[in-house]
């Protein structure tokens, strides 16, 4: 928390600059403006908050503003009770009406999810229109006006909207600093590395909503009382959810200063137009926000924020290294070259994972046909076979993506199918994958505590595992370094190491030197046996067959989804199935 009041230093400067300027200005337009800047950057934080840390699009964040509008001045119309009280009380309810929106929209993703989110304000839009308030007004009381939160020194609104805005900004800097946000932004990433990596994704994408609809509910609930004249097309149209994503959009998602920016550039020209040009050109803010938007995918996709954020970055020297390509996961067998001898084990007599007849099919296809083994506990079994043969989709139901159609997978006896990704990681399954994808705008060091929270009970316990990870993989020296600038190999020892944090007893490895020279394989071939050593149970699937011969214990060669041989490495590459399956003639004569 210390260090989250620590970071707010520069939000500060900003506010007791922005404050004093308010000062200075006494024409009551220009300080309503003022004041709209921060009320729609706090609406940009609170869709932020969802959308920009989770990846979610939300084009209907206007029913959680609408919602607190409403409440806000039906209260004092009806019940008269002050806006004060309000405020949190419209928190509540968009808090509320987050979580029955999330809960049976977020069984949608990308468009769809966006689309749908669409259609709560229009139908909220409309019950209020049909309930009969085509437009209400905020009651203007004489007496006691501060009570009703009624002033008549427009500046004083100034100075609660940044109160306001100001909250939510410590908010938002505690989730970003927290498993909160490092979970969201692990969805965002990818979310099914998210869930294998620990992270309960759903219940964290509610608590993001939850939040994300108490901010805009308080927001809307304080515009209600700076305009004091609200109708449904006001606070549920399509503008004012369009107004959340687009300052947000284009100041930078997911950062704090990002809606504050694009407030601070859009509104005032919005407002003004709006102002000099809406009596003959209706709804002008729309075609500035289309244009900015426009704008922004020319030049800044990511935002003004990011796009300075990374000049500054270049300008220091950290110029970014070639990113994780989805091309190296596509590696072919390698060429075939003699084996190395590899000393045999002593291996542990106590099983960690046995797999019983299990079996998966897509239509016709047979992926995963009545595949049967055991695994020893600090065991290296490699999984191998051509493309196709079913190697990942067998990891899939080894870790909960996949539901087998039938069959068993025990870890230490207890059956483990149906179970959820996050809960067999929790059970002790780690898993990586072929397909790199790091989080790349965090640090090496915040990737790996992601995977450090599954276990973790506070943030020093988190920091401690992360620490450990990062050592058992090499990785102290570049710990801060982001992950979007380092090189192939330190990726993959990252990934190894974010897996490692969520301290499984089992890892599934899925092409971990994929795409590597076969000196940085050596390196990671070297991690990989120490983690065997200290009691690891590792399964990996590898096409680098020379470096998988002296790394594993034992071979598990799987053709069309069925296994065809299982053994030590020396057995299995001579086993004469297995060169006509995967190895190929060529191996035959150099082994
Ligand atoms: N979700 C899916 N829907 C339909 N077919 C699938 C699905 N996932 C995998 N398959 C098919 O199942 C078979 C096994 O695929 P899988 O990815 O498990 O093989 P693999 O051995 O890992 O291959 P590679 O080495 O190329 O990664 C393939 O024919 C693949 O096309």
């Amino acid at each position: 928390m210390l260090e989250t009041l620590r970071s707010l230093r520069p939000f500060l400067f900003f506010a007791v600059g922005y404050l004093v300027l308010a000062m200075f200005v006494t024409n009551s337009y220009y300080q309503l403006i003022m004041t709209l800047v921060l009320v729609w950057a706090t609406f940009g934080l609170s869709w932020n908050m969802l959308s920009g840390y989770t990846g979610l699009v939300s084009f209907g964040h206007a029913s959680f503003f609408g919602l607190g509008a409403f409440a806000t001045v039906l209260a004092q119309v009806h019940l008269g009770i002050s806006p004060w009280i309000m405020l949190p009380v419209a928190a509540g309810i968009g808090a509320l009406a987050g979580l029955l929106i999330g809960l049976p929209t977020f069984r949608l993703r990308g468009h769809y999810f966006a689309l749908s989110m669409l259609a709560y304000p229009l139908t909220l839009l409309y019950i209020f229109q049909w309930l009969g308030y085509p437009e209400i007004s905020v009651p203007r009381v004489e007496e006691g006006s501060a009570f009703y939160m009624q002033f008549d020194e427009g500046r004083v609104y100034t100075v609660l909207a940044m109160i306001l805005l100001g909250i939510v900004v410590l908010v938002t800097r505690h989730v970003e600093r927290t498993r909160f946000g490092m979970s969201l932004i692990a969805i965002k990433q990818n979310e099914s590395a998210a869930e294998a990596a620990g992270i309960n994704t759903l219940a964290w994408k509610l608590r993001s909503i939850a939040v994300s609809g108490a901010i805009a509910g308080a927001v809307g609930s304080f515009y209600a009382v700076l305009i004091l004249v609200i109708t449904p097309m006001s606070v549920f149209g399509m503008l004012v959810s369009a107004q959340a994503l687009t300052v947000a959009m284009f100041g930078g998602v997911a950062s704090v200063w990002g809606p504050i920016i694009g407030a601070a550039f859009l509104i005032p020209v919005a407002e003004t137009l709006h102002a000099e040009l809406g009596s003959f050109l209706p709804g002008i803010q729309g075609v500035v926000y289309g244009l900015a938007i426009i704008g922004l995918i020319i030049l800044a996709p990511e935002g003004i924020y990011w796009k300075i954020r990374d000049h500054v970055v270049k300008r220091k020297g950290r110029t970014a290294a070639p990113a994780p390509t989805e091309e190296a996961a596509a590696a072919e067998p390698s060429a075939p070259t003699t084996p190395a001898e590899r000393p045999e084990r002593e291996l542990s007599e106590e099983i960690v994972l046995e797999v019983q007849s299990i079996s998966k099919s897509f239509g016709g296809l047979k992926a995963v046909q009545n595949v049967s083994f055991q695994v020893n506990k600090g065991m290296i079994l490699g999984i191998i076979g051509p493309n196709g043969a079913g190697k990942t989709t067998l990891f899939n139901l080894l870790n909960g993506f996949q539901t087998p159609d039938g069959g068993h997978v025990l870890v230490h006896g207890e059956d483990l199918v149906r179970r959820k990704p996050h809960q067999l990681c929790r059970a002790g399954v780690g898993r990586t994958f072929q397909i790199m994808r790091p989080f790349k705008r965090m640090s090496v060091h915040d990737n790996v505590k992601v995977g450090a929270y599954v276990h973790a009970a506070s943030e020093e316990d988190a920091e401690r595992i992360t620490r450990e990870a990062l050592e058992l993989v090499n990785l102290q020296g570049i710990s801060q370094d982001m992950a979007g600038s380092i090189t192939t190999k330190d990726l993959r020892l990252m990934e190894l190491a974010r897996a490692l944090a969520g301290q499984p007893e089992i890892l599934l490895l899925d092409e971990t030197l994929a795409g590597l020279g076969s000196e940085e394989a050596q390196d990671v071939v070297n991690v990989i046996r120490k983690l065997a050593e200290t009691g690891k149970t590792i399964v990996i699937i590898e096409h680098t067959m020379q470096a998988m011969v002296q790394l594993v214990d034992r071979f598990l060669v799987l053709d069309h989804g069925e296994l065809i041989v299982e053994g030590p490495p020396q057995e299995v590459i001579h086993n004469d199935k297995v060169i006509e399956a995967y190895l190929g003639k060529k191996w035959s004569a150099h082994a």
